[in-house]
């Protein structure tokens, strides 16, 4: 589904490269953990997986497509969701506002549906009394819980996220990735996870770990 081709990446100033000459694909109806050292450069093949920045070298395909031929806006409003660490859920409003504007800005083919958007949120544990209160009244655990229903009723089959369970404690983060879990072999989506936890990793379908400069696969 995405392919990653003869990828590389340094910031200005730098004087080695962070990667140079990466492939890899990343399946749907999978989910991959992106491991490595502090610093090694994680989050950057992260943000270009989500075009949210453009690779120095090398190219990015989506079903063939290199994503800045699908133009890079169009891919981030259309083919991918992201979930941050730090949640972040628009804080003006509640969970299910969250959601339907989610499903408005992507065109969700689920736009307009409040019940359905709501069903999402019960899954996740969400009562009806907190789905309507504002976000930020909401635990940690609950929030990403809210931006992981958000990637659930957006269409995107691609969803990245960065250090996801980083805020969480035990019982949430094993939540969370079951709830991975759900959303690449239920939803056939492409999951691809960065983060530092083993047991996060270990729970994925497939590992990767960056280290000096190249992707190795890990037996997880
Ligand atoms: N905008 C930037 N400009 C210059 N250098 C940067 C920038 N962002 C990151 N770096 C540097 O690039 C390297 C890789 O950073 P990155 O955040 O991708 O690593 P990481 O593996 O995700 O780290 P961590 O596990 O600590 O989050 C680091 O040395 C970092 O200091």
């Amino acid at each position: 589904m995405l392919k990653v081709e003869d990828l590389g990446y340094w910031y200005d100033r730098q004087e080695n490269s962070l990667f140079e000459h990466v492939n890899l694909n990343f399946e749907s109806a999978t989910s991959y953990a992106i491991v490595g050292q502090s610093g090694s450069g994680k989050t950057t093949f992260l943000s270009l997986l989500a075009g949210l920045d453009k690779p120095r070298a090398g190219q990015i395909t989506l079903n063939g497509d290199p994503i800045n031929q699908i133009g890079l806006t169009n891919y981030r409003k259309s083919h991918v969701s992201i979930v941050f660490q730090s949640y972040n859920l628009l804080t003006y409003m509640s969970p299910l506002n969250n959601l339907m504007t989610a499903m408005a800005i992507t065109n969700s083919s689920h736009r307009g549906d409040k019940q359905y958007a709501q069903e999402m949120l019960r899954k996740l544990g969400l009562t009806d009394e907190q789905m309507t209160k504002n976000v930020q009244r909401l635990s940690g655990g609950q929030q990403q819980r809210v931006a992981i229903a958000r990637t659930m009723v957006c269409d995107a089959k691609l969803v990245v996220a960065d250090e996801p369970t980083g805020n969480l404690d035990e019982a949430n983060t094993r939540d969370v990735i079951q709830l991975f879990q759900k959303i690449a072999h239920e939803q056939q989506k492409c999951v691809i996870i960065v983060t530092h936890e083993p047991d996060v990793a270990a729970a994925c379908d497939q590992s990767y770990r960056l280290a000096k400069h190249e992707f190795k696969l890990e037996q997880v």
